[in-house]
């Protein structure tokens, strides 16, 4: 049982209430045994805490994940949990609404067996071993709370930590709150338990995390102009794959491939780099043995420098170093070495997969398998079609991301694909506003504060300076040759921040050296301090280039970034790009750290208001008329003009025809 319908919470409930109903099961003469099998979710969870017993399946899941949908468990389960399992179990379990394995249930006291067999022929057994013994001590409800001498501090750490990870989310904050309620007497904790719920079942959270949901789910029906769709593809079977390029990236996707139970050819042309990256790959894997407790076949990665073996794999994934020539030599070489069927895909984050199809004997099994770093982490996938990409290939590897864990998105090849097309002009604009007079960290909080999980320069950082500026190189907007100097610089008719380029010229790339925007503790360090030097730095930039820097408040560069970000999903979905804006929505909350609660950038320029947006838009572009990326794009005007229909019907507004493929 996953809990209540979520699809419910935004029509009028019909049903028995699900509280009474617990309340008179526990209340009852007769013991009732909970058999739990798959999964045990939310109100699930909560029925089953109402039984005298529970017995679940080793292969059951437990949780009760209401706080990823905006809410608490309001079936009692913030109350009972805790006494059950006491609270700083309880807490964990409610504030991050992860799941437990059957095992992990019964060490914690929430089943009393865990069975191979079917769960509930032995939970009618049971309930025959148990039908005399009193029930008058298996009704949760009575037992008196659990409450450590510790109490205080723990609920007031649990505070902190949802009030830290929740970035600006109500749900996690209510969570504690209501479990704290569970200290006073079973029916006043349910008072405080309700009226927590009434407060968040409404709220706009609730309905974004929800839209969340349903969207990560709506993304594998994926479909393509040419009308091959989720359907009517099937996918291949992978029961060997090969990674070549064993950099951060490589290393990463390696390690999903195993941990997945796939075989992976793990390829190399360096003898030093195959040995560093097996250290790695091998210490990663054996760590998520270990966290997870599962028996973990590591003879799956087989570490080499021949080729030869690529001859045996279903699917190889490049993730050599960002250059066309060396990707496209690669993708030649393939051709000829691979099994004719075999599926190529690359995990370049911006360069042209057209042209790399181009380069193989089979452009039809080519598609780009965009992960994010870190890739073993990071539950998102971008799978790049181009105009020649067979719906088998991208069936098979969207499937191939499910099976990963990731949430696969099936997206048109374009320059930067859409994660990296809609976070460009948000750089940009992060970068004028330093001109203009901000510092890094006041851009940066703004951000922090709106609830993205990085400001943008803590964020370029951590991915490394350098990344940037190779591709600024390759677009022709800097590098030898380039002229440089004007004042408020401009490259190929538009205004141009040079201050990253000029950043990176004095070797400051990130986290990597020690220092970039702000300062580390030493090459790879992670707390950021603001740096002196950097404040400096652009008080010099400024004075040379006679820019007066002037203050700049927290909403304009909430606007200026988020709303030129929103500005390019719009030109996304004119250019359909991706079939349906739940895409870009899902690709910033899973991969780029935008704040859940909001429900993705799209829905949030719904939630603003797109007149408002628009009209932002306009008054930037009025002051600033040479930065194109604030001209609001025409899928933005026609929206407003025809009333700013609800997200499901925008896409109803572009013309026929205009996809880029
Ligand atoms: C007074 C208040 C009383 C009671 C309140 C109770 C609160 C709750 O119970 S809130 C709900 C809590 N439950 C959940 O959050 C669970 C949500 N579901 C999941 O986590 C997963 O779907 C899963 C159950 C673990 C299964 O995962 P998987 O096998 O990967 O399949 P999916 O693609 O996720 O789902 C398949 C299909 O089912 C739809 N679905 C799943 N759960 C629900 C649900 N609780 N309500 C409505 N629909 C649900 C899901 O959307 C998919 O359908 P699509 O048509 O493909 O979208």
């Amino acid at each position: 049982m996953s809990g209540a319908d979520i699809r419910e919470f935004s029509r009028p409930m019909t049903g028995p209430a699900l509280v009474p109903l617990i309340d008179a099961i526990e209340a009852g003469e007769k013991p009732v045994v909970a058999a739990i099998e798959g999964m045990a979710l939310g109100g699930g969870l909560e029925l089953a805490l109402g039984c005298h017993y529970r017995i679940a399946h080793s292969k059951a899941q437990l949780g009760l994940p209401e706080v990823t949908l905006g809410l608490i468990p309001a079936a009692g389960g913030t109350q009972r949990l805790p006494r059950l399992i006491g609270f700083p179990a309880a807490l964990d379990m409610i504030i991050t609404g992860r799941r437990v394995s059957a095992g992990d249930a019964l060490k914690l006291g929430i089943v009393d067996q865990v069975t191979e067999r079917n769960a509930g022929e032995v939970a009618v057994a049971f309930a025959r071993s148990v039908v005399d013994c009193p029930l008058v001590s298996r009704r949760l409800s009575t037992w008196p709370p659990l409450c450590p001498a510790d109490l205080d501090n723990i609920l007031q750490m649990a505070l902190a930590r949802a009030w830290q990870r929740g970035r600006g989310a109500l749900a996690p904050v209510a969570c504690v709150q209501a479990v704290q309620a569970a200290r006073l007497p079973y029916s006043q904790g349910m008072q405080q338990e309700q009226k927590l719920m009434s407060m968040l079942f409404a709220s706009p959270q609730a309905r974004a995390l929800q839209y969340c949901f349903f969207s990560q789910r709506a993304v594998g029906k994926w479909s393509m102009p040419n009308g091959a769709c989720w359907d009517n593809s099937t996918a291949r079977p992978i029961r060997k794959a090969a990674v070549i390029g064993l950099g951060t990236m490589g290393r990463g996707i390696a390690v999903c491939l195993v941990l997945a139970g796939i075989p992976v050819i793990a390829m190399e042309t360096d003898e030093k780099q195959l040995e560093a990256a097996r250290r790695v790959v091998m210490a990663l894997l054996e760590k998520e043995v270990q966290k997870l407790a599962v028996g973990l076949h590591l003879g799956l990665i087989h570490f080499t420098l021949e080729q030869r073996y690529l001859r045996e794999v279903d699917l190889v994934i490049e993730a050599v170093f960002e250059d066309l020539a060396l990707k496209k030599q690669l993708f030649a070489e393939l051709s000829s070495v691979c099994h004719p069927d075999t599926l190529l895909c690359t995990n370049t984050s911006q360069l042209d997969v057209d042209q790399l199809a181009t380069a193989t004997s089979r452009p039809d099994l080519v598609v780009g398998m965009h992960f994010f770093a870190p890739a073993n982490k990071i539950k998102l996938l971008e799978v790049v079609f181009t105009s020649r990409s067979s719906p088998e290939a991208v069936a098979t590897a969207m499937q191939l991301g499910k099976w990963l864990g990731k949430v696969s998105v099936a997206v048109a090849n374009c320059p930067g694909f859409v994660g990296n097309r809609m976070l460009r002009p948000y750089v940009e604009q992060a970068g004028f506003l330093l001109e203009e007079g901000a510092t890094p960290e006041q851009v940066d909080s703004a951000l922090e504060h709106f609830g993205l999980a990085m400001g943008v320069f803590r964020m370029s950082d951590l991915s490394g300076l350098d990344v940037g500026w190779r591709v600024r190189k390759a677009a022709g907007l800097t590098g030898p040759g380039v002229p440089q100097g004007q004042l408020l610089q401009t490259q190929q008719g538009y205004r141009y921040s040079p201050l990253a380029d000029l950043i990176c010229q004095k070797g400051r790339l990130g986290q990597k050296t020690g220092c970039g925007w702000y300062l580390y503790e030493g090459p790879g360090g992670h707390m950021a301090r603001p740096d002196p030097w950097v404040h400096a730095f652009l008080e010099e930039y400024r004075r040379v280039h006679g820019l007066q820097p002037r203050s700049i408040g927290q909403q304009e560069v909430l606007e200026r970034c988020l709303f030129a970000l929103i500005n390019e999903g719009f030109r996304v979905l004119e250019d359909r790009i991706v079939m349906d804006p739940v895409a870009l929505d899902v690709i910033y909350v899973l991969g780029y750290g935008w704040p859940a609660h909001t429900g993705g950038p799209m829905y949030y320029a719904g939630e603003v208001g797109l007149p408002r947006v628009l009209g932002r838009l306009e008054y930037y572009q009025r002051v600033h008329p040479d930065i194109p990326h604030l001209r609001p794009s025409a899928l933005l005007r026609q929206l407003v003009a025809k009333g700013s229909p609800p997200i499901h019907k925008w896409m109803w507004h572009i013309e026929e025809g205009s996809s880029r493929l």
